[in-house]
């Protein structure tokens, strides 16, 4: 059997008494590749931490199936924006990579055989293997990207959450990761992903949340897309990928 949708209803962020997010209402589909875009500010992370419980808000509980998100964390996996991990932090990349193993291992306890397997198979997958020993503070922003991929495969979580894991990476970094995505995607998985960018990347994503403190649109890419909605979120000053995204 698949696994189930996320549903979001109402939910409202203010972070003292400023609002961050107005009303929020969508559903997030397995098997798909979801991005959430907006300008700078729009509250694209908020929202995420929103869902996942991280941060208060009000309105509904967010629902994953029939229990609330909140209750079933173990099976989210989520990497935040690189400005937020201690990159100094004493550990090497298999270290990283093994804490995704915790919740199925619990704390003070051996990793199992199957645990080191997950995450070998984990590094081999990002093409990390050979860094396995170097400590992460010593890696490019697109290999400590990689890394924190890694560690969520190895959790072997059915929703992946991703905060802006393109911001500062090459081009080739970017294709491994989302060619795991859509892997990750095309296998059943929730993938979710905050995007900034607009350009031709977009055209990876199956279904687009627009953001700008309230929900523009939500859907499928090529019905999001659209001049209107694009106009009504960036205040028509956005430089969109023209070719072959709507
Ligand atoms: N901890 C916080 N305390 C106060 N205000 C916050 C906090 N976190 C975010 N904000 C504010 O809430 C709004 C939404 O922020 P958020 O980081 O969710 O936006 P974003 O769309 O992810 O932005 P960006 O693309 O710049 O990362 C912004 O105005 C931001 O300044």
């Amino acid at each position: 059997m698949g696994i189930p949708e996320i549903t979001v209803n109402n939910i409202s962020v203010q972070y003292r008494g400023v609002e961050a997010l107005r009303d929020i209402t969508l559903e997030i589909k397995p098997g798909r590749l979801t991005g959430i875009i907006g300008p700078n500010g729009a509250g694209k992370s908020t929202l995420m931490k929103a869902m996942l419980g991280l941060i208060p808000a009000t309105g509904d509980p967010v629902f994953y199936g029939s229990q609330p998100l909140s209750q079933q964390r173990q099976r989210v996996a989520y990497v935040p924006q690189r400005s937020q991990i201690d990159w100094t932090y004493p550990a090497t990349v298999w270290d990283v990579v093994m804490m995704g193993r915790i919740r199925k291992t619990g704390w003070f306890r051996r990793f199992s055989t199957v645990s080191h397997r997950r995450v070998a198979e984990a590094l081999e997958r990002v093409g990390m293997t050979a860094y396995k020993n170097r400590p992460i503070g010593q890696l490019s922003g697109g290999q400590q990207q990689r890394v924190f991929l890694a560690r969520s495969l190895a959790q072997e979580a059915e929703i992946f959450c991703f905060d802006e894991p393109f911001v500062g990476i090459d081009q080739k970094t970017e294709n491994i990761i989302f060619k795991i995505f859509r892997d990750l995607a095309d296998s059943g998985k929730l993938v979710l992903v905050i995007n900034h960018d607009l350009g031709e990347s977009i055209t990876n994503f199956d279904d687009i949340i627009l953001l700008n403190k309230e929900l523009i649109a939500a859907g499928r890419r090529q019905q999001v897309l659209q001049e209107e909605n694009l106009n009504q979120a960036y205040g028509g000053k956005v430089m969109f990928f023209s070719g072959n995204a709507a």
